[in-house]
C-alpha cells in the first residue's frame, strides 16, 4: 500500500529520515509536522520483545556514534531505600541549621515535618503531592544531622519513591498504569532478606502509618520490586547525593556487558541516552547495568542479585572476554607467563578453569577460583584508598600470578590513576607520577576499546585523565613531540564526545595547540 502523508493523507513520496516511521507529500508538510509534533515524537527505536531479553529497544534506523537516542522524562525521582539526609523538594544534601546552645537540626517542612533545604522547597512540585499525605499521617521522621558519621543513611526514606509512584494513580493514571506493566521479578525477590525487611517495615508504613490501606501488601511489594528492577542511580556530585529515578524508556532498556550506549541526567533530571558506537538498523540498543572491570563470575552474580537474570551476552559467553581474558590468571604450572587459565564454560558457575596450553594439564575447580577471587577482593578492599604505594605494591606482588589485564589488576590500575590524578591537583606534580598516569591510562584505554568502546563514559574518563596528565607534562616542560601529537588526538576525540555529552569538560585537558 502506498504511504500517505501524515498531515493531509495525500500519497506520500518521502519519509522522515530520522525514524522512517512517518511519510509526507512534500517538504512543506514535513516541516510543518516537525514543528507541530514530530520533533518530539521522531524516534530512532522501537520496543520489541524476545524470549531472552523480554521487552527491549531496537534501532529503527542506523544510529550514529554520539547521537542522542532519547531524552526520557522521569516518572519519579527520589531517595534510595536508605539515603543520606536530602531535601524532598530539590534532592540536595541537607545542611545543618546551627543555633547557639541548641543541638544541630535540619529545616523541617511546616506541614509534614520532613527535612527540607528551606521554606522555598516546601512548594517544590516534587514535594507538594506527598506533603499532604505525610502531614495527615502525623508521623514525624527523626532525621537529625550526624556530624560523627555524615555518610549515615536514613532508612525512613525507603517510603518516599514508592509513595511518589502510588500518587501517580490519581495525578497521572496512564503513567501509573504503565508502571504496573514493568518487570518486577517479585517471586525471586520475595525470597531475599531485603524483602523480609520491606514486608515488616515498608508495608505497614504505607498501609497503617500513611493510611493507604487500599494498597495491599502484594501491591506495595510488587512496586518495590518494580523500582529495584528498573530504577537508575542518579549521581549528583554537585548536590553531594545519589538518588534513584524511574524512567519509562529506561525501563525498556536491556543490558549488555559491552554496551552500545551511555546515559547522563540533564538539569531537569531527564535521562539522556547517547550512542557510544554506531548502531545498525535492527540492532539492539543496550546499556550496562554493571561495571566493566569485573570478571565474568562477579558481573553475572551482581546482575543475578540486583536484576534477577543470568547474562548470556557475547562478553559473558566468550572465555577471552573480547581478547582481554579479564577473568583469567597466569597458569601456576607453566613456565611461560603468557599461558592463562580460563573458564571452560564461562556462563556456568560450576565450570572448571583450565590452562589454555594444550600440553599443560593444570585445572582448578570453581570453588578454588572463587576463593582466589575473594582473596584478591579482600586484598584490594584492605588498601589505603588515599595512598598510591599500596596499589603499586598490589600490582607488583600479584604480577607473577595475574596477567596485566586481569580484572583485579585492572581495578587496582584504575584506582591508581584516580589517586595519582587527584594528588596532582593538590600537590606539586612530579614528572614520574605524571608519566605513570599516562602509562596506566594508555593501558586501560586499550582495555576500554574492547570492553566499552567508543564514546563510553569509561573511555571519556580515561581520555580526560590522559589529556590532563599530558597537559601537566607540557607545563613541566618535558612533553615530547609524539606526546604532543597524542595530546592533540586525545583533545580532538574529547571535543567530539563533548558535543552530545555536557558532562565531559574538555577544558580540563588544557590547550594542546
Ligand atoms: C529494565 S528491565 C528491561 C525491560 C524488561 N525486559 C521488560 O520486559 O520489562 C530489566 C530486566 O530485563 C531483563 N533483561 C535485561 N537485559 C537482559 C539480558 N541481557 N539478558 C536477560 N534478561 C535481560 C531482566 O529480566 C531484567 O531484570
Amino acid at each position: 500500500m502506498p504511504s500517505l502523508c501524515s498531515v493531509c493523507s495525500a500519497p506520500a513520496a518521502q519519509r522522515c529520515a530520522g525514524c522512517q516511521q512517518v511519510a509526507y507529500c512534500g517538504r512543506d508538510h514535513q516541516r510543518a509536522d516537525w514543528k507541530a509534533q514530530h520533533r518530539d515524537q521522531c524516534r530512532r527505536f522501537k520496543v520489541v520483545r524476545n524470549d531472552r531479553l523480554g521487552r527491549h529497544l531496537v534501532a529503527t534506523r542506523h544510529i550514529k556514534q554520539g547521537e542522542i537516542i532519547y531524552r526520557d522524562e522521569p516518572y519519579a525521582v527520589g531517595p534510595k531505600i536508605a539515603n543520606v539526609p536530602l531535601c524532598l523538594g530539590c534532592n540536595r544534601q541537607l545542611m545543618a541549621l546551627r543555633s547557639p546552645g541548641q543541638s544541630d537540626r535540619f529545616y523541617e517542612c511546616s506541614r509534614c515535618g520532613w527535612p527540607l533545604c528551606g521554606a522555598s522547597c516546601e512548594e517544590a512540585a516534587q514535594h507538594r503531592p506527598e506533603c499532604s499525605v505525610l502531614a495527615a499521617s502525623g508521623y514525624r521522621p527523626n532525621i537529625r544531622p550526624n556530624p560523627a558519621n555524615p555518610e549515615h543513611r536514613e532508612s525512613a526514606y525507603c517510603v518516599i519513591v514508592p509513595l511518589r509512584v502510588l500518587l501517580l494513580e490519581r495525578l497521572a493514571p496512564e503513567r501509573y498504569a504503565t508502571v504496573q506493566t514493568f518487570e518486577s521479578h517479585l517471586p525471586e525477590r520475595l525470597a531475599s532478606p531485603l524483602y523480609g525487611v520491606l514486608r515488616s517495615n515498608l508495608v505497614p508504613f504505607v498501609r497503617q502509618v500513611l493510611g493507604l490501606e487500599r494498597y495491599s501488601e502484594q501491591t506495595v511489594l510488587q512496586l518495590s520490586a518494580i523500582l529495584d528492577t528498573n530504577c537508575y542511580e542518579i549521581r549528583m556530585p554537585e548536590r553531594h547525593v545519589k538518588v534513584r529515578g524511574l524512567y519509562p524508556l529506561g525501563a525498556m532498556l536491556s543490558h549488555d556487558c559491552r554496551p552500545n550506549t551511555k546515559h547522563y541526567f540533564d538539569d531537569r533530571l531527564r535521562m539522556v541516552l547517547v550512542a557510544t558506537v554506531d548502531i545498525p538498523e535492527g540492532g539492539v540498543i543496550h546499556a550496562s547495568y554493571t561495571q566493566p572491570l569485573l570478571g565474568t563470575v562477579q558481573r553475572r552474580l551482581a546482575l543475578r542479585q540486583a536484576k534477577c537474570f543470568d547474562c548470556t551476552c557475547a562478553r559473558c559467553t566468550d572465555p577471552t572476554e573480547y581478547g582481554t581474558s579479564a577473568s583469567g590468571f597466569r597458569c601456576p604450572n607453566c613456565r611461560r607467563a603468557t599461558n592463562l587459565v580460563l573458564a571452560v564454560e564461562p556462563t556456568n558457575y560450576r565450570s572448571v578453569w583450565r590452562c589454555q596450553n594444550r600440553r599443560c594439564a593444570y585445572q582448578e575447580r570453581a570453588e578454588q577460583y572463587v576463593a582466589r577471587c575473594e582473596r584478591l577482593q579482600q586484598e584490594l578492599l584492605g588498601l589505603n584508598r588515599t595512598e598510591p604505594a599500596g596499589y603499586e605494591q598490589f600490582l607488583a606482588s600479584n604480577q607473577t600470578t595475574l596477567h596485566p589485564w586481569n580484572a583485579y589488576i585492572l581495578q587496582a590500575k584504575y584506582a591508581l590513576t584516580q589517586l595519582l590524578s587527584s594528588t596532582r591537583q593538590t600537590k606539586e606534580p612530579s614528572e614520574s607520577a605524571t608519566r605513570r598516569v599516562v602509562e596506566l591510562c594508555r593501558d586501560l584505554l586499550a582495555v576500554a576499546d574492547r570492553l566499552e568502546p567508543g564514546y563510553s563514559t569509561f573511555r571519556a574518563k580515561l581520555l580526560l585523565e590522559l589529556g590532563a596528565a599530558l597537559a601537566t607534562l607540557q607545563a613541566l616542560g618535558v612533553l615530547s613531540e609524539p606526546e604532543r601529537q597524542e595530546w592533540r588526538t586525545v583533545r580532538g576525540e574529547l571535543e567530539c564526545i563533548a558535543k552530545t555529552d555536557p558532562t565531559v569538560d574538555v577544558s580540563s585537558v588544557g590547550d594542546s595547540g
